[in-house]
């Protein structure tokens, strides 16, 4: 069975971000950019460094304030929390344990007890943290740190999920075997995810839908759509023609796109050590 409802989950229309750097410098991020999630769609982001994929999902967390455009998010249950994030390096509290980390969205909303026991434990078991539950994040791997950071993001139950490349700081066979328990969950509860990755095997492994990004200003330049059926499996799916055609497809698009942030990132480089010469 593959995915999502015609419903829009997510619309974003005329977005524009730009940030005035030191010396007054503007840099736009993002231009008249538009996007729409349906329902349910895992949608997975790529795109050339720099091209305002964080920014994107910080706008989308409403951590960063658009400089104009909209973006709304359909609230489908009262009193669920809009977003929950998970990020690249360590998003979860020192000071907490495994399972407080967990519990921390629910606590903080004041879920009954016996609600957030249910929750937590079941997400606890689904990211094999139970034995680890009264554990200190210093006393976790990386993976585990990471699984923490995603049985809390899902025991939150929030509208959408955003993902902020959670997986690149991990070593291949950690990485392959969370994109599994990640796409478990997912299709447990088939929530409306925005995933960032520089992996074309993830974006593929994991998505409905990928925007392949432009150079900066950040614009989506293509959509591809990735039809396997669900539930994955992430080693069988590698080894099916159809896979190794849809990531030729995206390399194609993403390719001219990366020479051309290198070629901006190179020009920046020549400016400012002009700018310097000139002192
Ligand atoms: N707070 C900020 N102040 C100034 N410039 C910023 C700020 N945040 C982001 N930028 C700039 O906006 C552009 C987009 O940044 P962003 O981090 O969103 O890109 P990205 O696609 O996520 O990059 P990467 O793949 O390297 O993580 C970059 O040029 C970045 O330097």
């Amino acid at each position: 069975m593959t995915t999502t409802t015609t419903e829009t989950k997510i619309s974003i229309r005329g977005l524009n971000k730009r940030f005035t750097v030191p010396g007054g410098h503007v840099v736009t991020a993002l231009e008249d950019f538009d996007l729409d999630v349906p329902k349910g769609q895992f949608l997975v982001i790529v795109g050339p460094s720099g091209c305002g994929k964080t920014t994107l999902l910080r706008m989308l967390a409403g951590l960063e304030a658009p400089t104009s455009g909209s973006i709304g998010i359909v609230q489908d249950q009262q009193g669920r929390p809009e977003n929950s994030m998970v990020f690249q390096g360590d998003s979860i509290f020192p000071w907490m344990s495994v399972w407080d980390n967990a519990a921390y969205g629910l606590t903080t909303r004041g879920v009954p007890k016996a609600a957030i026991k249910d929750t937590v434990g079941h997400y606890l078991d689904a990211t094999g943290l139970t034995p680890f539950a009264d554990a200190y994040p210093h006393q976790l791997s990386g993976g585990m740190r990471q699984r923490v950071s995603i049985a809390r993001a899902f025991a939150n139950d929030p509208e959408i999920l955003l993902m902020d490349e959670p997986f690149s700081a991990l070593d291949e066979q950690n990485k392959t075997l969370l994109q599994a328990e990640l796409l478990r969950l997912w299709e447990e509860t088939r929530k409306t995810v925005v995933f960032i990755t520089h992996s074309v095997d993830e974006a593929v492994t994991m998505s409905d839908r990928i925007m392949v990004m432009s150079a900066q200003p950040g614009r989506a330049k293509a959509f591809i759509d990735v039809p396997f059926e669900r539930p994955r499996d992430v080693l069988e799916l590698r080894q099916k023609p159809e896979y190794g055609e849809i990531v030729y497809d995206i390399w194609a698009q993403l390719k001219e796109e990366v020479e051309k942030a290198k070629a901006q990132s190179e020009a920046r480089v020549v400016r400012r050590n002009r700018k310097f010469l000139k002192r």
